[in-house]
């Protein structure tokens, strides 16, 4: 997408040894990107969140494993083979709820492990699997999120079709971060906005600013204004009200790993904003490209869910008067935090699953439908 009239991915090759991302804890006030030349570099950013989205953890993840196969690689075939396993345990252990991190570092893994099967440590032919592969993955991550945005925006031009003004806008709540910011590019909740605003359909966002890291405030509202969405940031506990005045037209979030029963896991907050949808029968779709299907898991209650430091609750983060930025203490300074990142939202409460392939049923047999290929252990 474009930032200021140039076009950015969120992660990229600056060189054979160099990956740049953009640093997203600057947005919105500063854009800043930043070098990573090493797989602890890399872990360090997914971990402290200078890149978040499921999508993006995942590319970043393999260009991790390419990293690992830079300056660092042993010579000898067993010494080779378990550095690379250190590093994706590395990888591994990031962070645990979005499922598009193990994708990443098993591909690139299993490319690597075809070419350690002979008899010798081939350093150039592994950096270069290496290297191909995590481009792979980032430019699918970057077609399927298009063609998400594709199927979404059917669903928007529908709504608009029934709307008694055809002037008012189709007004979409989302949650967190699904964007271009959380993928190598579009976005999987917005890249229906984004398809649908590039058509010509009025559209209007609601954007939870969704406490406590604020990923909606400052990212997916700086997305929308940098694209021309027109949006409003609202507290994360108005999406019921705005829903009973007949303000929200349909709900479309992302997705950190959805089971293959269809059972979603988003930011926290997310399993709220499906409750008070289902309440007042309005349509609440999860988008998500099909790296982020567990078809190993069955059922939400089984994913890991991230418990975050205590201090993004306590302290909110901005730019102070001054145009200097602060952090500032909300809580007595003695009072404890709780800090669950995701939520799981049951399949029965979806309307429909937004994949790159079309439209799926919050289901197994949905699910398996649109992904007949894919064969269980
Ligand atoms: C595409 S990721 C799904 C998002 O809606 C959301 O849960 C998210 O942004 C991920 O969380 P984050 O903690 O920012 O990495």
């Amino acid at each position: 997408m474009r930032v200021d009239g140039t076009w950015f991915r969120t992660i990229w090759l600056k060189d054979e040894s160099t990956v740049q991302i953009i640093d997203q804890r600057h947005l919105p006030h500063d854009f800043v990107v930043e070098d990573i030349r090493s797989v602890e570099e890399m872990c360090m950013a997914i971990k402290d969140m200078h890149l978040r989205g499921a999508g993006l953890i995942g590319c970043a993840a393999a260009y991790g494993m390419y990293l690992a196969c830079l300056r660092s690689l042993p010579c000898t075939k067993a010494e080779a083979k378990e550095h690379l396993a250190i590093c994706a345990q590395r990888l591994l252990a990031t962070r645990p709820t979005a499922v598009n991190l193990r994708v990443g570092v098993e591909r690139v893994q299993a490319v690597l492990d075809k070419l350690l099967g002979g008899s010798e440590v081939d350093r150039e032919a592994l950096q270069l699997a290496a290297r191909e592969e995590a481009k792979k993955v980032t430019d699918e991550d970057a077609s399927f999120c298009e063609r998400i945005g594709e199927a979404g925006a059917k669903i928007l031009e529908e709504i608009h079709r029934k709307k008694a003004k055809l002037a008012e806008p189709v007004n979409v709540l989302t949650h967190c971060n699904a964007g271009w910011l959380a993928f190598a590019d579009w976005g999987s909740a917005l890249s229906p906005v984004y398809v649908a605003h590039n058509r010509g359909l009025p559209i209007h966002v609601w954007v939870d600013e969704t406490r406590p890291r604020n990923q909606g405030a400052s990212l997916t509202a700086w997305e929308l204004a940098k694209h021309g969405v027109p949006h409003t940031v609202i507290a994360d506990n108005a999406g019921g009200h705005l829903m009973r005045r007949g303000l929200v037209d349909v709900v479309i979030t992302g997705a950190d790993r959805v089971t293959r029963q269809g059972d979603a896991c988003n930011k926290i907050g997310t399993y709220l904003k499906a409750l008070a949808a289902k309440d007042n029968e309005i349509p609440f779709y999860v988008a998500l490209p099909s790296s982020t299907i567990d078809w190993q898991m069955k059922d939400g209650a089984e994913i890991p869910i991230e418990q975050r430091g205590d201090e993004e609750v306590k302290y909110a983060e901005g730019l102070g008067e001054d145009g200097k930025r602060r952090k500032v203490l909300l809580t007595p300074a003695a009072s404890p935090a709780g800090n669950w990142a995701f939520d799981v939202t049951p399949a029965r409460l979806l309307t429909g699953l937004i994949t790159e392939r079309g439209l799926a049923d919050s289901s197994e047999e949905g699910l398996r439908k649109l992904f007949p290929e894919v064969k269980l252990a």
